[in-house]
């Protein structure tokens, strides 16, 4: 595809200006401001005059044709004449590529008869377009990456959008992003409080990790995509956040049962967890922790998927601790293994040391298509014995077709959580074909997905 030519979108517009003293400015923009000044968005009405700094151009709207300015009302004339001496003066004013709104070029540059795309607002944030593609197909892989074809300009689908006053990167070509998304992104997160713990099962960019973290939340992300995992850290540096975050690559199930794992030296402690509440003032004022934990350094996560041996190193320095390089606990797919933990820790600046198997506050599970199969990790995922407070929120997203319904959804809910579920609460989030909706199953855990402590478990903790 060859670059934009920019350079074809430029518009040249003959206009003219009043040449006054720099003094009455202001006067004369406010007697011309209803209809005869210049009215363009982002363009200044009043400039410079290139022939002496002690003149003001204003610069006169379209309706004024005429040099003798017998296009405006008597009246206008009469009070501008009163107001000072007036120079009428030819202006040229030149609209460049940057002065056009994103669909007025789409428009431009889209070859004939092919409509903006209705993907269009994924990047009508972003300043300069360089490429226009459309979705096309349906989503059938598992990152659920759209396929695109690219319409116009480079091939690199590489780009920058904003949300709520965050920064993504991403490279729409290799993982997933849907802006349709960004009011449920923000609703869920102002359900969060600083100092919150949250897990992200289904992380992609970060569109809910980011702000929560940016909150001060302590947040657990992760995405079995390697590419999701990869802006997510990039995401976490570009927003400043990546003390808060620990990111990790692999499957949603192996890395709660990652996550949730009670370190062996935790186990064998007899006075466990003492300390499981982070004090309000170390939250507020994000200072380090002394004597009850500090930060791990590096904190390198595993992934287990088809390629199953790659090591992604995260961005959080918190107190979870890693599995290193080289004792790649979960390459085999043994959750029970990955307890093993190191237990290098420095000091650093930053949240608040979670265990997150001592308490969670929200798990979410942004994965429509299938996160409801996933919530069978929760059977017996939380120790009783080490648990300290109220069970975590799941918000679970799903689709619900025409054909089905909220207790039908909450039937299947309940069978893989092999519990029932007390209060759930169902959020319409959008309509995403004529007869399926998106929703958010919202509840808290029930009790008896606790794990019991059982003889065999208080015994080799014993020894
Ligand atoms: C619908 S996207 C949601 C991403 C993000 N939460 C958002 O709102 O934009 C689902 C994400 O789940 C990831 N994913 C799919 N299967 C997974 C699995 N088994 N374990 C972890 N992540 C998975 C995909 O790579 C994708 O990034």
């Amino acid at each position: 595809m060859e670059k934009l030519d920019e350079s074809k979108f430029e518009q040249r517009l003959q206009l003219w200006a009043l040449r006054i003293p720099r003094e009455h400015a202001s006067a004369v923009t406010r007697l011309l401001r209803s209809s005869y000044l210049l009215d363009k968005p982002r363009v200044k009405p009043v400039v410079e005059d290139p022939e002496s700094d002690k003149n003001r151009l204003v610069v006169l709207s379209e309706r004024v044709q005429k040099p003798d300015l017998s296009d405006m009302p008597e009246q206008v004339y009469d009070s501008l004449k009163q107001l000072c001496n007036v120079d009428v003066v030819p202006y040229t004013l030149t609209l460049g590529y940057s002065y056009w709104s994103a669909d007025h070029i789409l428009r431009q540059i889209l070859p004939d008869g092919v409509e903006v795309p209705s993907s269009f607002e994924t990047i009508k944030n972003y300043p300069r377009i360089q490429t226009v593609a459309n979705k096309v197909g349906t989503i059938t892989n598992e990152f659920r990456v759209p396929q695109f074809e690219i319409l116009a300009g480079k091939s690199d689908m590489v780009t920058e959008v904003k949300q709520y006053g965050a920064t993504f990167r991403l490279d729409y070509g290799s993982v997933y992003w849907n802006s349709r998304l960004e009011h449920e992104h923000i609703r869920l997160v102002s359900l969060f409080k600083k100092g919150d713990v949250i897990c992200d099962m289904f992380a992609g960019i970060g569109p809910f990790s980011i702000p929560a973290a940016q909150k001060g939340c302590v947040v657990y992300a992760n995405d079995l995509n390697p590419e999701s995992v990869h802006y997510l850290r990039m995401n976490a540096k570009i927003n400043k956040v990546e003390d808060y975050i620990s990111a990790y690559n692999m499957d949603a199930r192996m890395f709660m049962q990652n996550v949730m794992g009670v370190p062996s030296e935790t186990q064998s402690d007899s006075q466990v967890a003492a300390d499981n509440c982070y004090p309000e003032e170390m939250l507020s004022t994000n200072e380090n922790p002394s004597s009850n934990g500090s930060y791990d350094d590096v904190q390198e996560n595993c992934q287990n998927g088809t390629s199953g041996s790659s090591l992604a190193s995260s961005t959080a320095k918190k107190g979870q601790q890693p599995v290193k390089e080289g004792e790649s606990d979960c390459q085999d797919g043994d959750a029970s293994q990955t307890k093993k933990r190191n237990n290098k820790r420095v000091r650093g600046s930053g949240p608040p040391p979670a265990k997150p198997w001592e308490h969670i506050d929200h798990v979410l599970m942004n994965l429509p298509a299938s996160a409801l199969q996933f919530l069978d990790c929760f059977d017996g995922l939380i120790q009783k014995k080490y648990w300290k407070g109220s069970l975590p929120w799941i918000h679970c997203y799903c689709f619900i077709r025409s054909s089905e319904s909220e207790e039908s959804v909450l039937a299947e809910a309940q069978s893989r959580l092999n519990a029932k579920i007390a209060e759930p609460i169902f959020h319409r989030v959008r309509d995403v074909a004529p007869n399926k909706a998106m929703f958010c199953l919202s509840f808290k855990l029930p009790v008896e997905c606790l794990k019991k402590d059982t003889e065999s478990q208080i015994q080799a903790v014993a020894e």
